[in-house]
C-alpha cells in the first residue's frame, strides 16, 4: 500500500497586522560547523543553544558513525572528540553541510566511509570537492562526481594547494578550511571560476576557525589553512537568522511588528542583511535590549537585488516581492537552482499558479505584481519554499501549503513557531 500522503497544511491567514516577539531556534550553520570543529578538536567541547531539527541530527549521525561522542546534556550538545574511525556509513539527507563538511572529516578516518542520501542530495554539486580532495591525498569512489560516494580513509591527509571552482557552492571551500588544519601540510585552496557564491558563510567558517585556534589566512579567492591543532572548547550558537526571514516578513506584509529576540550585535549569517533588504521593501528596523524589531508600514515595495551573498534568503523575499506593489528583479543566484531544489523555477512555478507573474531569468526572477489568489503551493522538499507559501498565505486566503513538515529541516516546529506569531 502507498504511504498515505499528510493533508496539505492550510496556510492561516492574518486577520490583523501580527505582533510578536520570539526567539529563535540556532543556527543550523552555526551549529553544523560548531560539530565539526568539535569533532575535529583537541579538547571536549560544549555546543550552547544548537539547532536540534533534521539538518543537525544528521550531522550528529554522522559524526557518532566515525566514533565521536555527542551527549545531549540540558538542551547543550557535548562532544568529546575520539579517533576517527570506519568502516562507516553516513546519511545526509537533504543537507549540503553534510555531504560537503563531513567528506574532508572522513578522510582522516581509518577506514572506508559510505555516504548517501535523499534522492536530491545525489542530484546536488559535490564533485569539485571531491577532486579537490583526491588532489589533496584522499582515495574517492564516487558516482560520476555525486553521492553515492565511498571515502577511503586511511587515517591521514597530506594536504598542500588545491584549486577549485566553487562558483556551484561556498560549502566547498568552507569543507576544505574546516578539516584543513588538521591534514599533514594543512591547506591552501585557490578558487577559479564565476564568483562563488554566500560570502557571509565562508566569513562564519574562517571567524570560526580562528576562535578555535587555527591559522587562517584570506586572500583575494585564496584561503591559507595551517597545520596545527583544532582547540575548540565552548561554542555559542546564534539564533538563526535566515529562519527569522519568513517572521520578519509577517510584520512586512501585514503591516505589523516582529521581534526577534537575540539578535547580535555583530555577525557573519547573511541573515543579518534582511535589515537592510526589508528596508529597501518598505519595513522598518530598530534595535533595543539585543533584539531586532521590524515594523511593516503598510507599503511593500519590490526589490531590484543582486542576492548571490544571501541567496538561502531568496524564498521569502520572492513572496515578499509577489505581494508587492512594485516589480522586483532578483539575479546572482543561478546556484538555487542546484539547491534543495531548483529554487528559481520553484518559485516561479508556485505563484503563477496562484496567479502571479513570475519570469526566471538565467540567474534569477523578474515578480511584476498581480492580486494572487488560494490554491496548492507545492513545496518540493524544501523547507525554503514551504514558508514563502506560509508568508503568501497570510495576505491571500486559501494558500495550502504541500509538507508542511518538511520545514523540519532547519526548524523543529515551524507550524507552531507561526501559530504563536499570529496569536
Ligand atoms: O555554509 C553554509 O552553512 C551554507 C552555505 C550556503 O550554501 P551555498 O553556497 O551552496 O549556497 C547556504 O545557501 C546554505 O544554506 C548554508
Ligand atoms: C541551501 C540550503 O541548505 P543546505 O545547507 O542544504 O545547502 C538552505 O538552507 O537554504
Amino acid at each position: 500500500m502507498p504511504e498515505p500522503t499528510a493533508p496539505h497544511w492550510t496556510a492561516p491567514v492574518a486577520e490583523s497586522p501580527v505582533r510578536a516577539r520570539l526567539s529563535l531556534p540556532g543556527s543550523k550553520s552555526v551549529t553544523n560547523r560548531a560539530l565539526i570543529l568539535a569533532a575535529l578538536s583537541q579538547t571536549p567541547c560544549l555546543v550552547r543553544r544548537p539547532l536540534v531539527s533534521r539538518d543537525s541530527e544528521l550531522m550528529v549521525g554522522a559524526l557518532r558513525a566515525l566514533g565521536t561522542v555527542v551527549e545531549e546534556r540540558g538542551g547543550d550538545l557535548f562532544v568529546t572528540p575520539a579517533p576517527l574511525r570506519g568502516p562507516a556509513s553516513v546519511d545526509v539527507g537533504n543537507a549540503g553541510t553534510v555531504m560537503r563538511f563531513v567528506p574532508p572529516v572522513a578522510a582522516l578516518a581509518d577506514g572506508d566511509v559510505h555516504f548517501d542520501g535523499d534522492p536530491r542530495a545525489r542530484e546536488r554539486p559535490v564533485g569539485e570537492l571531491l577532486a579537490a580532495l583526491r588532489t589533496l591525498g584522499a582515495g574517492i569512489d564516487d558516482s560520476g562526481g555525486a553521492l553515492p560516494m565511498t571515502v577511503r580513509g586511511t587515517g591521514r591527509v597530506r594536504g598542500g594547494d588545491v584549486v577549485l571552482d566553487a562558483s556551484g557552492s561556498s560549502q566547498f571551500v568552507s569543507a576544505l578550511l574546516l578539516a584543513g588544519a588538521r591534514f599533514e601540510q594543512g591547506v591552501r585552496v585557490r578558487h577559479e571560476g564565476a564568483p562563488v557564491p554566500s560570502r557571509p558563510h565562508l566569513d562564519m567558517t574562517v571567524e570560526m576557525l580562528r576562535a578555535a585556534g587555527v591559522s587562517v589566512e584570506v586572500g583575494d579567492d585564496v584561503w591559507t589553512v595551517r597545520p596545527g591543532p583544532v582547540e575548540a572548547a565552548e561554542i555559542t550558537v546564534e539564533p538563526d537568522l535566515s529562519n527569522a526571514a519568513p517572521f520578519l516578513a509577517a510584520a512586512l506584509v501585514t503591516g505589523g511588528e516582529v521581534t526577534v529576540e537575540g539578535w547580535p550585535e555583530r555577525t557573519t549569517q547573511p541573515g543579518d542583511r534582511l535589515r537592510e533588504l526589508f528596508t529597501r521593501m518598505g519595513g522598518e528596523v530598530s534595535r533595543a535590549d539585543g533584539a531586532l524589531t521590524l515594523r511593516g508600514t503598510g507599503r511593500i515595495l519590490g526589490l531590484e537585488a543582486d542576492l548571490r551573498e544571501v541567496g538561502e534568503l531568496t524564498p521569502t523575499i520572492a513572496a515578499v516581492a509577489a505581494l508587492a506593489s512594485t516589480p522586483s528583479r532578483l539575479t546572482g543566484i543561478a546556484h538555487l537552482r542546484r539547491h534543495e531544489t531548483d529554487r528559481i523555477a520553484a518559485l516561479a512555478a508556485e505563484v503563477n499558479r496562484l496567479g502571479g507573474a513570475v519570469r526566471e531569468l538565467p540567474d534569477g526572477l523578474v515578480v511584476e505584481p498581480r492580486p494572487l489568489h488560494g490554491g496548492v503551493f507545492h513545496s518540493y522538499d524544501d523547507h525554503r519554499m514551504a514558508t514563502s507559501g506560509a508568508v503568501i498565505g497570510l495576505a491571500v486566503p486559501g494558500v495550502e501549503v504541500e509538507n508542511i513538515a518538511t520545514t523540519r529541516k532547519t526548524l523543529p516546529d515551524f507550524p507552531g513557531l507561526w501559530a504563536e506569531t499570529l496569536a
